[in-house]
């Protein structure tokens, strides 16, 4: 593991990725990083304590041959495009990628090493080379809610999600912030009147966001103020490929696909910047007590936190803008439903560009230098 190739490292999930590589000391034990571009090489590369590097050309394959992994968030056409070129050439490394393109293919892992460790250990040990970070909303829940899965205690679960703009893009959150300055804009000096009336402020506020002018190029429609229902492609069943993505990747992950636990529910757009929220109903496998859920739950993973289902330490500490940038997977409003016994809800955050995207990635590169 002495030369690690970087592609889309300036990119939103890339750029995360770079951060966390920095502040781990990630970059002191690999001797040769090489980073790459498909737009600007021979341009400066990012500073990762080792002077002045210069950015390759990410389509040479040449160069790519002789890298012992390629960790790449360029997405899922760069993948599409140049993985198959590599293996084609007989390039026996290891590929590490954000993309979707090839997280569902056989000799692909998807990794979530606090929840699949084993999973992926046994991959390696067959060999395997290709390891795909999973769905951010997917990695999210089993982050939050593994225990249960670990325990056998997972029937079904059924996930509405509230999903950040991040995870449509760097665009669409530069979007979102317009589309919220565009309101304010259109209340205008009516709102430090505290006597204007509220129903007036609402009708230039709504006619605002139906106005042709309104910034939605990405979105297509008002997110601020608003929510979309709908993430990603249709698929045949009616579902959304995101709501897909729940039952498909989980038992990937899990390394259950020939005996799935189903997932299913509604994925949302709301805006929130970089974290995921979902509501989960869970059912479970058999009654066991509250107090043993939250116990499974907490134990899982050293980042998920169980929040008391109480009012002030919920909305104080289990939000988008509480969790925003931090590792911690918070996970709260655990209480039995009133359907019964074995029907758990539960209310988690994430931060989406963390484990949502580039910490699974950073920790599959530090299992592999392990393994060296
Ligand atoms: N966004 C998300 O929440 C998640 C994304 N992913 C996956 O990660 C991949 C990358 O996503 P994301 O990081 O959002 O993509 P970005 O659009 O932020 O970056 C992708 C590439 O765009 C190029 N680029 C062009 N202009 C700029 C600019 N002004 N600033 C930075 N980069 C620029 C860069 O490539 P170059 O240097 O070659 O020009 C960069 O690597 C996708 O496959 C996505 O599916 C996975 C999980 C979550
Ligand atoms: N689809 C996710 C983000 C994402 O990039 O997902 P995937 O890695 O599965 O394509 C969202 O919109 O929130």
């Amino acid at each position: 593991m002495r030369r690690v190739g970087f592609v889309g490292w300036r990119g939103m999930v890339g750029s995360v990725l770079m951060d966390r590589m920095r502040e781990e000391g990630d970059f002191a034990w690999i001797p040769e990083p090489e980073f790459f571009t498909t737009s600007q090489i021979g341009a400066a590369g990012p500073d990762v304590g080792r002077g002045a590097v210069t950015l390759s050309d990410a389509y040479d394959l040449d160069l790519l041959s002789t890298l012992d992994a390629i960790v790449t968030c360029q997405g899922s056409d760069y993948t599409k495009e140049i993985h198959p070129q590599l293996r084609e050439r007989g390039w026996g490394g290891y590929w590490i990628d954000a993309s979707s393109a090839m997280r569902l293919e056989r000799n692909s892992v998807i990794v979530l090493d606090p929840v699949n460790r084993p999973v992926i250990d046994a991959a390696l040990a067959a060999g395997k080379r290709d390891f795909i970070g999973g769905n951010c909303t997917v990695s999210l829940m089993l982050m939050a809610i593994g225990g249960l899965f670990r325990e056998g205690l997972v029937e079904w679960v059924s996930a509405m999600t509230y999903q950040a703009a991040s995870g449509a893009g760097a665009k669409n959150m530069r979007e979102l912030l317009l589309q919220m300055g565009a309101l304010q804009d259109a209340a205008g000096a009516a709102l430090d009147d505290p006597a204007a009336a509220i129903l007036d402020i609402d009708r230039a506020v709504t006619a605002a966001m139906r106005a042709d002018r309104f910034p939605r190029e990405q979105f297509g429609v008002p997110l601020a103020g608003s929510l979309i229902p709908w993430i990603d492609s249709p698929m045949p069943s009616g579902q959304s490929r995101e709501e897909w993505k729940g039952q498909v990747e989980t038992n990937k992950i899990l390394g259950r696909e020939d005996r799935p636990i189903p997932v299913d529910g509604i994925c949302v757009r709301v805006g929130a910047m970089r974290c995921h929220s979902q509501g989960l109903t869970i059912k479970l496998t058999r009654d066991i007590p509250l107090a043993e859920a939250e116990t499974i739950i907490a134990a899982a993973n050293p980042w998920v936190q169980v929040i008391p289902n109480d009012r002030e330490e919920t909305v104080r500490r289990l939000s988008p803008a509480a969790v925003t940038g931090a590792l911690t997977v918070p996970v709260g409003r655990l209480r039995k439903l009133s359907m019964g016994g074995e029907y758990l809800s539960a209310f988690t955050v994430g931060d989406q560009l963390l484990w949502g995207a580039a910490e699974p990635l950073r920790r599959m590169l530090t299992l592999l230098r392990d393994r060296a």
